[in-house]
């Protein structure tokens, strides 16, 4: 039953969510250690964790330590290191949360492993599909979990959607339509817009909606057909500037059976009219035989998210709205409430499998991999080349 206050309460507690009163015994909890007091640390780690019973977000390291002794203080987090050689060192640390640019997830990746922990490494998991598979090889060598934090991936609401799909009640599958795209004024410096560092629209947003599209489609792509971008130009830039970063990009694939599928992503879309900042366009569409569905914020679904399936019988259309806030929403029976952001369902499927219970959903190793070969497949086609590999030999 929804009233006028869920939505606020939901929005509340997803923000500030409650203790988790069923604290298990500080020694059997998961020590994280966070490298880099990054900005989306807070949102995908910091407040998930403190509702998970077993977790105790225990360190952070940052170049300069009194940015890590700030950070920690602000979040209560108990360590402050100066350097992420420095964390790697804590033994008490079980497991790292890597948000270092994407140029530096693979370095700290493996050095994090190599020092004997897991590892939730944020998306996309480095530059070149080859660092990617290396991470995961070395992660199995060494019975390490590492997981490529695609926290979309473990809501509800997308799974309906795909179950959706696959029963059958639209047809067989025609076309995919992912788009990530927002109009969020990033400053020059920023990390996405530098290419040394694995910048870019595809990289960053673009990287949730290749993966979503393979993930809807059930297959991967057969081809890149073309790609289109825009670059990202610094104002100071002199005008033979040759900007080697996508501010948008686009592309269309191939799939087996005649199916195609197409993205768009935009960094930074521009304003309408100058003034007007666009609404973000957040949506997931898959067109069937008969009929669609489309998954409305599929990368943020808690805030928000509506799921449209519109269904063709005979000569008429039927619509309806599905809204999977929860798994019990939808009839499914993993563990979840309407307030949990996907950060906090994707903590405990990491917590699950690192304490070897079976996770209601994961990103796999062959996922992860095929996610950034079809972003190398996009930036080759369009002419940007693939993001430079690291210089880090392990
Ligand atoms: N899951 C999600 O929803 C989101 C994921 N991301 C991903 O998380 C990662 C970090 O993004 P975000 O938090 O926005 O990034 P930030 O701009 O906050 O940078 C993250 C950290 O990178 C460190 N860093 C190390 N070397 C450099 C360098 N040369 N230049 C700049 N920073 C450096 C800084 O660490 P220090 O503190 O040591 O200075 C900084 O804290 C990216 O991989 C991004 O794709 C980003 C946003 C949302
Ligand atoms: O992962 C992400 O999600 C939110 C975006 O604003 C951000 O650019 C991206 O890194």
């Amino acid at each position: 039953m929804t009233s006028i206050f869920s939505a606020p309460r939901r929005l509340y507690m997803a923000f500030h969510p409650p203790q988790s009163s069923a604290r298990t015994d500080d020694s059997k909890s998961v020590k994280f250690g966070i490298l880099g007091a990054a900005n989306i640390a807070p949102l995908a780690l910091i407040i998930p964790a403190k509702n998970h019973p077993e977790v105790e977000v225990w360190a952070v390291a940052a170049r300069d330590v009194n940015k890590a002794k700030a950070f920690a203080k602000k979040h209560g987090v108990s360590k402050a290191y100066e350097g992420y050689q420095a964390l790697l060192d804590d033994p008490e640390v079980e497991a790292v949360y890597n948000p270092l640019p994407n140029g530096l997830h693979f370095e700290w990746t493996m050095k994090a492993l190599a020092a004997g922990k897991h590892v939730l490494l944020e998306k996309p998991s480095s530059n070149t599909a080859d660092e990617t598979r290396r991470m995961f090889e070395f992660a199995e060598s060494k019975g390490l979990i590492l997981l490529e934090a695609f926290h979309y991936r473990f809501h509800p609401a997308l799974h309906r959607t795909k179950a959706i799909i696959e029963s059958g009640e639209l047809g067989a599958i025609r076309n995919i339509r992912v788009e990530n795209m927002a109009p969020i004024p990033w400053s020059d410096d920023d990390i996405r817009y530098n290419y040394d560092l694995g910048g870019g629209a595809l990289m960053d947003m673009g990287c949730y909606t290749i993966s979503c599209m393979r993930y809807l489609a059930g297959t991967n792509p057969t081809k890149v057909l073309t790609s289109t971008y825009e670059p990202h130009k610094p104002k100071s830039a002199p005008s033979n500037y040759e900007s080697k970063v996508d501010r948008m990009a686009t592309a269309t694939f191939s799939f087996p059976n005649d199916v195609t599928g197409t993205i768009c992503t935009d960094l930074s879309m521009p304003l309408r009219f100058k003034i007007l900042p666009p609404m973000p366009r957040v949506s997931a569409v898959v067109e069937c035989e008969q009929g669609s569905v489309e998954l409305f914020n599929f990368p943020l679904p808690t805030i928000y998210h509506s799921i449209t399936v519109t269904k063709r019988e005979g000569k008429k259309t039927k619509t309806r709205t599905e809204r999977v806030y929860k798994p019990s929403d939808a009839g499914m029976e993993y563990k979840g409430e309407d307030w949990w952001l996907t950060y906090r369902y994707q903590l405990e499927a990491f917590v699950d499998r690192l304490k070897g219970r079976e996770p209601q959903t994961w990103v796999d190793k062959e996922d992860s991999v095929a996610t950034m070969e079809w972003i190398e497949k996009v930036y080759e086609k369009n002419g940007l080349g693939v993001r430079p590999k690291s210089t880090y030999t392990p």
